[in-house]
């Protein structure tokens, strides 16, 4: 492993040197976004030591979302709007809950969290005129304007940007894997994915060494992961499994994603492993290293609609680490229908040796395809 890494930085080094980075195209927004992510890891990992019963709000569809997810996506969403103004968010969150007058205790945590991380020092990296940094506050108003930033419709053409502030909000709560995750989408094609998994092993196999890891791709500049706390860029590769060496990699939670179906799979493709259940999309930048080699998230009901946010920056992290993203039909998942994935049934991600065998043992298993 060490040598596998080694390996990668010098070829990541060498790469970055060829090439400077400010003419490589979204080399502004890999920037921007990667400071974006980071502060927003800080936010929520300092929420997490902090969090409190009455901090997490039960919301509509009956999931949980915290102070945490709120300022996280306050934060991103100031920032992003003082580099690209014209560029609309399909952000998870709205302000709606906190403009009501029950909310006011919940608000004005809120809007301190937000200010906290938006006048935290500048490190490597940041410019001031990003909008961050001391003096950097802003009021109450402008926070809860920027969470609703994030109300773009989503759709075939332009640019956009998604933020899901805290993807796997379960997690977050059981104090296991969640991730802050950042897309910029351009005519519905992403260009640019950021996940940021505080909690994550920076090395699979220490699972009890250094924590905290950002994952990141440019359409065409491959996969990198980059610590939370340095700069060092390592390049990714999906190394090539075969059925007999696959583990995957699935939900916690039985209900984002069924765990009899993906059993079924496993028995078909003849997988002895068991699988590495994880939350959020801290599974796309596992796999994108190699920790697992095929991510299946098999639909628990009819009636739900995956979101964008909750797979677009995962989707080019695996695709610029070797790997291929569809549906478990088959079919690309499509960003441009809106704020959800529409017609597309669950998500299958593996690398290009397994791909075509994983499609295969899904349709099996879930009937849409006769028996060999
Ligand atoms: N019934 C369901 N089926 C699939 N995904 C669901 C779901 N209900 C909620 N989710 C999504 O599952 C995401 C977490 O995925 P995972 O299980 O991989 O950790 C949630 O993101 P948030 O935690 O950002 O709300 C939420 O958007
Ligand atoms: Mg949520
Ligand atoms: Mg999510
Ligand atoms: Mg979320």
């Amino acid at each position: 492993m060490y040598h596998r890494l080694r390996i990668q930085v010098i070829i990541s080094t060498l790469f970055r040197s060829s090439t400077t980075m400010s003419a490589r195209p979204f080399a502004p927004e890999r920037q921007l976004a990667l400071s974006a992510v980071r502060r927003a890891c800080a936010l929520t990992s300092s929420v997490f030591n902090k969090l409190v019963k009455n901090e997490t709000l039960t919301k509509g569809d009956k999931s949980p979302v915290t102070v945490g997810d709120y300022a996280a996506q306050a934060l991103i969403s100031v920032m992003l709007k003082n580099s690209f103004p014209a560029d609309p968010i399909v952000g998870e969150e709205d302000a709606a809950e906190l403009r009501v007058e029950e909310g006011s205790v919940l608000r004005e945590r809120i809007i301190a969290l937000a200010n906290e991380a938006l006048v935290a020092p500048l490190v490597e990296g940041d410019k001031a005129e990003w909008g961050i940094g001391p003096g950097q506050e802003k009021t109450s108003d402008e926070l809860l304007d920027a969470i609703d930033r994030g109300n773009h419709d989503g759709g075939r053409t332009g640019r956009m940007w998604t933020i899901d502030p805290i993807d796997g909000t379960k997690g977050f709560l059981r104090g296991e894997q969640y991730a802050v995750c950042v897309s910029l989408l351009v005519d519905a094609q992403v260009q640019l994915g950021i996940i940021g998994c505080p909690n994550l092993p920076v090395d699979a196999s220490k699972p009890d060494g250094e924590r905290g890891c950002i994952f990141v791709a440019v359409r065409g500049q491959g996969c990198q992961q980059i610590p939370l706390t340095g700069s060092t860029e390592t390049a990714l590769s999906m190394p090539a499994f075969t059925p007999s060496s696959l583990n995957f990699l699935e939900s916690v939670e039985a209900l984002h994603s069924s765990h009899s179906t993906t059993d079924t799979i496993s028995s078909i493709l003849g997988i002895t492993r068991p699988p590495l259940r994880m939350d959020s999309q801290a599974k796309y930048g596992c796999l994108a290293r190699g920790d697992g080699g095929l991510y299946l998230r098999m639909p628990t009901g009819v009636g739900y609609r995956e979101k964008i946010w909750d797979h677009a920056p995962g989707a080019i992290l695996v695709e610029e680490a070797g790997g291929i993203v569809t549906d478990s039909r088959g079919a690309p998942l499509d960003f441009g229908l809106g704020r959800t994935l529409g017609e597309n049934f669950g998500v299958v991600a593996a690398g290009k040796e397994v791909h075509s065998a994983v499609l295969d043992a899904v349709q099996q298993a879930t009937g849409t395809k006769a028996k060999a």
